[in-house]
C-alpha cells in the first residue's frame, strides 16, 4: 500500500475490551466489515491471530499492532522486533508500535529497519512532539497521537487535538488517535491538519460506550430526584422579605424569612442573613442568591429602585463570599425560577420561557439547557400598551390592578379583585380580562422572538384561578404553529431558591 491509502480517511480501531465478550475474531471481522461498509477506509487490528483473521475477510488497509504487558518496561503496544515482522507476515499493511521516549527492549530505528524490510510501512505511537521529531528522525512513515494521556498521570477525557497541529508542522503524514468519540472531536482534528483519524472505543468498545452512557444518566437522575445533591443556602432578597433555606435538591431542609430591612441597604441585608443563619454553619458547602433585580458579573443593580433601592454595581458575590467563607452564586430571582421550573417543576427539558406575573412582572429564559443571564428575561420592562409610557409591568401586573380598582371605586388588593371577577363583578372581570389580555399579547411576542417550547406562568396574579385560561381565550384566534404553549408553574414562591441552590450547587 501507499500512505495515500489512507489519505482523509476514517481508520476504525476494533480491539474489543481485552477478554471481553467481544473479544474473539469472530466480532473483530464482524466489527471490521461492518465498518468497511459504512464508509471506513482502513483499520487497527490488535494481535497476530486478529489480523490475519481480518485479512482473509477485507481488502482495506489494515495497521496492525500487539500489546503486550511487560514486567521491565512501560511500552505496551508492539514492543518487540519479532511481534512487527509477525505482523507483517500475518497481512499488516502498516505496522505501528510505541515510539515513546522510555524504556523499551527494542529501538525505533531497529523496528523500522525490520518492518521496511518487509515491504510494509510504519506507524510511530507518540506521546509527545518531541516523541514525533525522534521518530520522524527514524524514517517512519506516520506519526499518530495515540499516546498523548497514556504516560504518566490521570488520564484525559478530551483528544489532545493541539498535538495533531503541532504535529502537522513537521509532517503531513500525522495520524489523530486517542479518544476521539464524537464526530465533531473528529472533525476538529482534520481542521488541525490530520491526515486521517483513528477511531476506536467510540465504535468497538460497547462497555465503555455503554458506560458512558449510563454515567451520564446515573448523574442525571439523581440530580433530578436530590439524592445526591449537596446541601446549598439558598437565599432570595426581595422588595419586602428575605427567605434563606437549606435546600439539597428539591428538598427544603430548614427554611427562615426575614423582612427586608428596606431602608438598611445591601450590606446590612446580608449581615441579616448571615446572623440569622449562624446555626446552619457547617451544613452547607455553597451559597445561591436569588435576588430582585439586575445581577451581571456577580454585581447586583436596581432596575425599579421602587422595588427595593440597590446600589448601581453593588458587589454582592464578592461581599457575600467575604462574609461566609463559602463560594457564592447569585442571579436575578424570576431567572433561577425559571431554572427551577425547568429542571423540577413545570420544564419539560426542551427550551422554556417562564413569566411571573404578581406584583411586577419578572421572566427567565433556559435555551439549549443554560439559564440566560443579565437581563434576558426581564419582560416587565418592555414597553407598555400605552404607547410605551410605562412599563408592561406598571400596565398589567398586580400593582396595576389594585391601581385600576380605586378607579373604578374599589379599594381592592389584586386578590380581591380577582375574587370578585370570579363573582362576575362586571368591573373586576374587565380589569383581569385587561391583565390577561396584555400578559398573552406579551407570550404571543415572546413565541415570535424566542419560540421556546412552552411559556411557564407563575406568581400570584399568574397563577389565580382563571387567569392562564383567560389568557389562552385571548389567544384563540391565533394560528396553531405561532400561539404559546402556556402551563402553570409547579413550583410556587420557592422556584427561585430551588432554581438557584441547584446552579449554586453546580459551581454556578
Ligand atoms: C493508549 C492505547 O493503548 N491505545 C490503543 C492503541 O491502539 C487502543 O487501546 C485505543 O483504543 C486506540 O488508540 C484508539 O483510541 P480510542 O479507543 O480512544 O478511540
Amino acid at each position: 500500500m501507499q500512505r495515500e491509502d489512507i489519505r482523509n480517511g476514517l481508520i476504525v480501531s476494533c480491539q474489543p475490551v481485552p477478554a471481553g465478550p467481544m473479544d474473539n475474531a469472530e466480532f473483530v471481522t464482524g466489527f471490521a466489515k461492518a465498518a468497511i461498509d459504512a464508509g471506513a477506509r482502513a483499520l487497527r487490528i490488535e494481535s497476530v491471530a486478529y489480523v490475519r483473521a481480518v485479512r482473509s475477510a477485507v481488502t482495506v488497509p489494515i495497521i496492525g499492532i500487539v500489546k503486550r504487558d511487560l514486567s521491565d518496561s512501560p511500552v505496551r503496544i508492539t514492543p518487540y522486533v519479532s511481534d512487527a515482522e509477525a505482523l507483517a507476515d500475518a497481512g499488516a499493511d502498516v505496522v505501528a508500535f510505541d515510539a515513546t521516549d522510555r524504556v523499551r527492549p527494542a529501538g525505533i530505528e531497529e523496528l523500522v529497519r525490520a518492518v521496511k524490510a518487509k515491504g510494509k510501512l510504519t506507524m510511530a505511537d507518540c506521546s509527545s512532539l518531541e516523541d514525533a521529531t525522534q521518530a520522524l528522525a527514524a524514517g517512519v512513515d506516520f506519526v499518530g497521537t495515540t499516546l498523548s494521556g497514556y504516560v504518566g498521570g490521570p488520564e484525559p477525557v478530551d483528544p489532545d487535538i493541539d498535538l495533531v497541529a503541532a504535529m502537522r508542522r513537521l509532517t503531513p503524514y500525522v495520524i489523530a488517535e486517542g479518544r476521539i468519540r464524537s464526530p465533531e472531536q473528529a472533525a476538529a482534528a482534520v481542521k488541525a491538519g490530520a491526515y486521517a483519524v483513528v477511531v476506536g472505543s467510540a465504535i468497538t468498545r460497547t462497555e465503555h460506550v455503554t458506560a458512558w452512557f449510563h454515567e451520564a444518566l446515573a448523574k442525571a437522575y439523581t440530580r433530578q430526584d436530590g439524592r445526591s445533591a449537596e446541601t446549598v443556602l439558598a437565599v432570595d432578597i426581595g422588595g419586602t422579605k428575605t427567605m434563606a433555606a437549606l435546600v439539597k435538591g428539591t428538598v427544603i431542609a430548614d427554611e427562615i424569612l426575614v423582612p427586608t430591612a428596606r431602608e438598611a441597604g445591601p450590606d446590612a441585608w446580608l449581615e441579616a442573613v448571615a446572623e440569622r443563619t449562624a446555626q446552619w454553619r457547617g451544613r452547607y458547602a455553597r451559597i445561591g442568591f436569588a435576588v430582585t433585580g439586575l445581577v451581571q458579573d456577580g454585581r447586583w443593580s436596581a432596575l425599579n429602585p421602587a422595588t427595593l433601592g440597590i446600589p448601581h454595581g453593588y458587589p454582592l458575590v464578592d461581599r457575600a463570599t467575604r462574609l461566609f467563607g463559602k463560594p457564592v452564586f447569585a442571579m436575578n430571582d424570576a431567572q433561577a425560577a425559571a431554572w427551577g421550573e425547568y429542571k423540577f417543576g413545570a420544564g419539560s427539558g426542551e427550551n422554556l420561557v417562564f413569566l411571573t406575573i404578581s406584583t411586577g412582572i419578572g421572566g427567565g429564559i433556559v435555551i439549549n439547557g443554560r439559564p440566560l443571564p443579565g437581563l434576558a428575561g426581564h419582560f416587565g420592562l418592555i414597553r407598555g400598551p400605552s404607547q410605551g409610557r410605562s412599563p408592561l409591568e406598571d400596565e398589567t401586573s398586580g400593582r396595576w390592578i389594585t391601581v385600576e380598582a380605586l378607579k373604578a371605586g374599589h379599594e381592592a388588593e389584586a386578590a380581591k379583585v380577582f375574587e370578585n371577577a370570579r363573582q362576575g363583578a362586571p368591573w373586576a372581570r374587565a380589569i383581569v380580562s385587561q391583565s390577561a389580555l396584555r400578559a398573552a399579547t406579551l407570550c404571543r411576542d415572546i413565541q415570535l422572538m424566542l419560540d421556546p417550547n412552552q411559556i411557564v406562568i407563575g406568581g400570584g396574579v399568574g397563577l389565580a384561578a382563571g387567569y392562564i385560561d383567560e389568557m389562552r381565550e385571548h389567544l384563540k384566534d391565533v394560528a396553531p404553529r405561532l400561539a404559546p404553549r402556556l402551563v402553570a408553574a409547579k413550583l410556587g414562591g420557592r422556584a427561585g431558591i430551588i432554581g438557584v441552590a441547584d446552579l449554586a450547587g453546580e459551581g454556578g
